[in-house]
């Protein structure tokens, strides 16, 4: 199938190139489109010839086969792929960045003094997570800025990620942190719903309206939870009546230890964002 041909009518400052659109830079691609974000502007690659091509033909966005003709041709450029890959990715492209480029990493992990090492060094670098619910303009951020971007940087990244969600700025220590809440949060989110469902099938309810059900009881806590007055703990005790039905089952939570394994869920998300990056380094030391 042809391509379009890579715009050079949009101005170069305005210029963005995801290397690496996969679920999350794909989702992010999409969502900047449907924002009305022109599709022009926008460049991906992908591993695969036939994903950009389809990013392509569904998005109206650029496919580019070759990351550094890509990297030349923006001004922006995120970092889209695995925190493994992301290393080997920034080497090649490095020959055709400089003081004018910001690099924006989605990599679970990698500090930004990482990239910024296997950069030129005049190179802006931001560092972005992300979060699934993008893909519905739902998203949770957190951005950081390197030793060598600016203000302007975060707030262009914050702009950016705005058009998916929401997004705030944060020191690069909450990094990790952040991952452990928002970037990873929403599997969490999914594997609760599952076990719900699981448990009102058991309860012999059918299996569609144990999902509706669950659902449904998420998004609306979810909006209490955003859209009222009340605290969460608030919310919680307005649910469970003394004596009644809720504080029998929170009580079950109790005694299975939800919240240590919630600390230690968090705690081992933390540490394994760490790891990524100790791993990327290793790899690329080889
Ligand atoms: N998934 C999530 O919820 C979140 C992910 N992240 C971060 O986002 C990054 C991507 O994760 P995710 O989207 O899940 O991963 P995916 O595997 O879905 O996407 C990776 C993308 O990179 C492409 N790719 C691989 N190698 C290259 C290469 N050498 N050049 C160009 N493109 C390449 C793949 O191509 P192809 O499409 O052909 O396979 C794919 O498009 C990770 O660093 C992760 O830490 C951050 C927050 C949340
Ligand atoms: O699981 C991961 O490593 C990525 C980063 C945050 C969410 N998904």
């Amino acid at each position: 199938m042809a391509l379009p041909t890579p715009a050079a009518s949009v101005d170069r400052v305005h210029r963005l190139a995801f290397l690496g659109a996969g679920t999350m830079g794909g989702t992010i691609v999409a969502g900047l489109v449907r924002a009305g974000r022109d599709a022009a502007s926008i460049a991906v690659t992908t591993h695969t010839p036939a994903h950009r091509e389809k990013l392509a033909t569904e998005l109206g966005v650029q496919a580019f086969a070759d990351n550094r003709q890509a990297a030349a041709w923006a001004s922006t450029i995120v970092i889209g792929v695995k925190p493994a890959d992301a290393l080997a990715l920034l080497d090649e492209i490095s020959p055709e960045l400089g003081p004018d480029n910001v690099v924006i990493s989605l990599c679970a992990g990698l500090s930004t003094d990482l990239l910024s090492a296997h950069l030129p060094p005049a190179v802006h670098v931001v560092r972005v997570m992300p979060n699934m619910p993008a893909s519905v303009g739902a998203g949770m951020a957190g951005v950081s800025g390197g030793r060598t971007a600016t203000e302007h940087d975060v707030q262009a990244a914050i702009t950016l990620m705005s058009a998916v969600g929401r997004a705030v700025a944060i020191p690069e220590k909450l990094q990790d942190p952040l991952t452990a809440i928002s970037g990873s949060g929403p599997a969490y989110v999914f594997a609760f719903v599952e076990a719900l469902i699981e448990a009102g099938v058991t309860q012999g309810l059918p299996r569609g309206l144990a999902t509706e059900l669950a659902t449904q009881t998420l998004l609306g806590s979810a909006r209490l939870l955003d859209e009222g007055n009340d605290s969460v703990t608030q919310l919680r005790e307005a649910v469970t009546s003394p004596g009644g039905t809720t504080a029998a089952a929170l009580r079950e939570l109790d005694d299975h230890g939800l919240r240590s394994a919630v600390q230690d869920a968090v705690e081992a998300c933390a540490r394994r964002s760490a790891e990524l990056a100790a791993a990327a380094e290793q790899a690329d030391a080889r």
